[in-house]
C-alpha cells in the first residue's frame, strides 16, 4: 500500500521522492501500480482521472495503443546502440516540419539539458556570457534555471537553488514576465547572450503573454543581437503542431523541446537555425554529448506520437474537455462568491484562489495556494487527479472524452459544494 510504500521510500530517497513536486501530495503520494487512457490506477486500488499527465508529456494519454506497439516494435530490434538509428532522422525531420524556427536539431535527455545547451549555444554564438530570464520561469534543474525558477523551485520556497557559485548567480538577469521595459533596460545596459522565455508560463501556474509581449522581445533581441530562446518543453506540440511559436507567430532563434515529442519517454531537444545549431559538436566548438543522446525509444515512441497529432483529433478532444472542465469551475465559483482567476489556453489551465487576476510571478505567488490546495485535496477523494502545486498545471489530452468529462463535472460540483 502507498503508505507502507512512503515510508521505505523515505529511508531511501530525500524526502522520499526522485522529483520535488511529487512530495506535494498529502498525507503521502499515492503510488501508482499502472496506468490506461485517461486513468491511474494505485496500489491501493482506486481509479484517478488525470489531469497531471506526467506533467505534459502525455498528450495522447496513457499507453496510446499506437504509440506502445511502436515503442515494442522498436524494443524488438533493440533499444541502444551507440551510433546513429533511421529512427532520429525520421523524428528529426517530423519535428523540424513542423516547428517553424527548426531547421536543425540535437536531441538530449531532458528539457533540462535542453535548455542549458540552448543557453551555451546562445553563449557560443554571440560571444556574451549573461543570459535574461524571467522570474517564475522554470527551465529545468540546471543553475542557470535555478534562479527565480518556478515549479517545484517555487513550491519547496528554493527559487534560487543553494549551491549555484555566485560567477554564476550574477551572469543570469531577471525581469517580470510581460515587462518589456524591464527587457529593454538590461538589453541596453548588459551584454545579453540570450533571452529565454517560457512563451506561456506553464511553471507558475498558467499565465499568458499579454499582447505584444512575445512580438516585443522578438523585436528587442533582434535590435540587441541578442538570441531569443523559446523554451517549448511543455508549449511544444501542446499548443498545436507548431507549438507557441506557431499559434502566436513570433519566430525564436532557438527552441528548446521536451515532453510531448518523446511520447512519455525520457526527452529533451534544441532546434534552431542551421547557423547556431552547426556550432555543436562535431562541427562546431559548442560541446554537447549524451550517452542516450536520439535513443531508439524515445525516437520511436516520439514519431509515433507526433503521427497520431497529425491524423486524429487531439487538440479538439484536448481543448473541448480542457473548456468544459475550466467553464464548469468558473461557473460553480462564481455562484458560490469565491474570488479567483482562471488562465487557460487550448488543453492547459490553471485557477488561482483570492486574486483577480495573474499575470506575472509575483501576482501568482500572493493567490492562496492553500486553498488550491484544497481543492486539489477534494478533487483526489472524488477520484480526479490535478496538480498538487499552484504552481503547476492542469493538462488534458486526446483520451478525456465526453465520459471522462461528465465525471469530472460530477466531481468539480461535489467539490465547489462542500467548499
Ligand atoms: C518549460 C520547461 N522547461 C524545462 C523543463 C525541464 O524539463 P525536464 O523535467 O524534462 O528536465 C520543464 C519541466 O520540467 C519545463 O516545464
Ligand atoms: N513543472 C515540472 C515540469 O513541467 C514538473 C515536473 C517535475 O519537475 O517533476
Amino acid at each position: 500500500m502507498s503508505e507502507n510504500l512512503w515510508k521505505e521510500a523515505l529511508k531511501l530517497f530525500a524526502g522520499g521522492v526522485n522529483s520535488p513536486v511529487r512530495a506535494a501530495v498529502k498525507p503521502y503520494p499515492f503510488y501508482v501500480e499502472k496506468a490506461e487512457g485517461a486513468y491511474l490506477y494505485t496500489v491501493d486500488g482506486k481509479r484517478l482521472i488525470d489531469y497531471v499527465l506526467g506533467y505534459g508529456p502525455l498528450f495522447l494519454g496513457h499507453r496510446h495503443p499506437y504509440v506502445e506497439n511502436k515503442i515494442i516494435e522498436q524494443l524488438q530490434k533493440g533499444w541502444l546502440y551507440g551510433t546513429p538509428s533511421p529512427i532520429e532522422v525520421k523524428l528529426a525531420e517530423k519535428i523540424i516540419s513542423h516547428i517553424p524556427s527548426a531547421q536543425k536539431i540535437r536531441f538530449v535527455n531532458s528539457g533540462t539539458e535542453a535548455t542549458m545547451l540552448a543557453l551555451r549555444l546562445a553563449r557560443g554564438y554571440t560571444g556574451r556570457e549573461k543570459i535574461l530570464k524571467f522570474n517564475g520561469n522554470y527551465h529545468g534543474a540546471h543553475d542557470y534555471g535555478l534562479v527565480e525558477a518556478g515549479s517545484a523551485a517555487t513550491e519547496f520556497n528554493v527559487s534560487t537553488s543553494n549551491g549555484i557559485p555566485a560567477l554564476v548567480r550574477n551572469t543570469v538577469e531577471i525581469c517580470e514576465y510581460n515587462d518589456l521595459g524591464c527587457v529593454e533596460k538590461k538589453l541596453k545596459n548588459e551584454d545579453i547572450a540570450g533571452v529565454i522565455v517560457e512563451p506561456i508560463m506553464g511553471n507558475m501556474g498558467l499565465i499568458l503573454p499579454e499582447k505584444g509581449f512575445l512580438e516585443g522581445l522578438r523585436e528587442l533581441t533582434r535590435s540587441y543581437n541578442t538570441l531569443l530562446i523559446f523554451d517549448e518543453v511543455i508549449t511544444g506540440f501542446r499548443l498545436g503542431l507548431s507549438g507557441a511559436q506557431g499559434y502566436f507567430n513570433v519566430i525564436p532563434d532557438l527552441t528548446t523541446l521536451g515532453k510531448i515529442i518523446g511520447g512519455g519517454l525520457p526527452i529533451g531537444a534544441v532546434a534552431g537555425k542551421s547557423e547556431i545549431i552547426d556550432l555543436l559538436t562535431p562541427s562546431g566548438k559548442v560541446f554537447n554529448a549524451g550517452t542516450f543522446n536520439a535513443n531508439p525509444l524515445s525516437m520511436a515512441a516520439g514519431v509515433a506520437t507526433i503521427e497520431v497529432l497529425e491524423r486524429e483529433k487531439v487538440y479538439d478532444t484536448a481543448r473541448d474537455s480542457a473548456n468544459a472542465f475550466s467553464e464548469e469551475l468558473k461557473t460553480l465559483l462564481e455562484k458560490k462568491g469565491i474570488t479567483f482567476t482562471l488562465n487557460r489556453v487550448e488543453s492547459m489551465f490553471q485557477v488561482f484562489f483570492g486574486v483577480r487576476e495573474v499575470k506575472n510571478a509575483t501576482q501568482a505567488k500572493q493567490s492562496d495556494k492553500s486553498f488550491y490546495f484544497r481543492v486539489h485535496q477534494k478533487m483526489l477523494e472524488q477520484g480526479v487527479f490535478i496538480p498538487p502545486s499552484q504552481f503547476e498545471v492542469i493538462f488534458s489530452s486526446g483520451v478525456h472524452n465526453s465520459h471522462i468529462v461528465n465525471a469530472t463535472l460530477e466531481a468539480v460540483k461535489k467539490v465547489i459544494t462542500e467548499l
